[in-house]
């Protein structure tokens, strides 16, 4: 793989993008604590589980939630789907490829982050409700796959639904303001459920160790939910407030736990009071598990036709699609 040239960080309309083209490098590791929220018997704790959400959105930016939901057999059963999908031979992959300027179907190594200017090691299959004709494997192929994935990614969307509506109170919006603004009823609809697969270590060569398994970035999105495998550690994070000068923390995956993140949307929609969250995911050392690592995310991006801007007005107004649309060229375009 050639690196290219990524001298030029000021090339790109958003901020948010020439901040992620600084921080590639490997940086530093520090510890830190990463709140654990329970979200059990949400109704009545709401205003309760709302401070815990605020404290930790508006200083780290990061946090797992516990008692969320979703079943942990819905979990397996997504992750044992997800393997399905990629154990298919390439060629039947390919039928399913990404569109160009698309959030949906599958990529190869395609994707190149502003920040290290390499494609991350991985492949992916990305669901987003209002893009998939031609694009699911049909059931002759991966039996119940579909259906399977269409109920996970409900499941996400209404947990991500509870989540943001804690947000939208606090920052003075209806309840249900980020429900409508996320509606899968409307034609609109952006949000992805991401099946990502990075591959085995297993025989690779020291330099292949060099890259990123994802390059360090923060989400184009509200807010994103990510499910990992005890096991197949990682990711790591640097909160919010810290990433001007990013020391990066393990974040090892915990049974049961949903791993949360701000996006750049919502940062911007909170007029920056709610901090978006720098994260990457490293490559195994040589005396760590070094098999395939699974991991899904969804990510509740808003719709198209949603403007964001915060009550504060603090940033120019903006729609969700041409917000995504900015961030996707800038993540499938490699530069010259
Ligand atoms: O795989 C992970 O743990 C993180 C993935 C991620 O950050 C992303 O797809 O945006
Ligand atoms: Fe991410």
């Amino acid at each position: 793989m050639s690196r290219p040239d990524i001298s030029t960080p000021s090339a790109y309309g958003l901020e948010e993008l020439n901040r992620e083209a600084t921080i590639g490098g490997q940086g530093t590791c520090v510890d830190r604590a990463i709140p654990q929220i329970d979200m059990s018997d949400y109704e009545n704790r709401k205003a309760e589980i709302t401070d815990a959400l605020w404290d930790a959105a508006t200083q780290v930016g990061f946090f797992q939630v516990l008692n969320h939901g979703i079943a942990e057999a819905d979990v397996d059963a997504a992750f044992s789907a997800a393997w399905n999908f990629f154990d298919l031979p390439m060629a039947q992959k390919e039928h399913y490829l990404r569109k160009v300027g698309s959030n949906a179907g599958w990529e190869y190594r395609a994707q190149v982050r502003p920040s290290t200017g390499t494609p991350d090691n991985k492949e992916s299959y990305q669901i987003t409700m209002s893009g998939m004709d031609n694009i699911w494997p049909d059931e002759a192929i991966l039996p119940g796959f579909q259906e399977r994935m269409c109920r996970f990614e409900r499941q996400n969307w209404k947990l991500g639904m509870k989540i943001l509506s804690c947000f939208a109170v606090r920052l003075g919006f209806d309840a249900d303001f980020f429900t409508h603004n996320h509606d899968p009823a409307s034609a609109h609809y952006q949000s992805t459920l991401r099946l990502i697969h990075y591959m085995s270590m297993e025989n690779a060569t020291d330099a292949d160790f060099e890259f990123w398994r994802a390059g360090a970035h923060s989400d184009f999105d509200c807010l994103t939910l990510l499910h990992q495998r005890p096991g197949q550690g990682g990711l790591q994070v640097c909160p919010g407030k810290d990433a001007d000068n990013p020391a990066w923390t393990d974040v090892p995956p915990v049974r049961g736990a949903v791993t949360c993140n701000i996006g750049d949307m919502l940062m911007r929609w909170s007029d920056d009071r709610l901090k978006s969250t720098l994260h990457r995911v490293r490559m195994p050392r040589r005396d760590e598990y070094l098999g395939p690592r699974l991991s899904l995310p969804f990510f509740c991006q808003a719709n198209r036709d949603a403007i964001i801007q915060g009550p504060e007005k603090k940033y120019e107004p903006i729609t969700a699609q041409a917000y995504l649309d900015e961030r996707i060229r800038a993540n499938y375009t490699p530069r010259a």
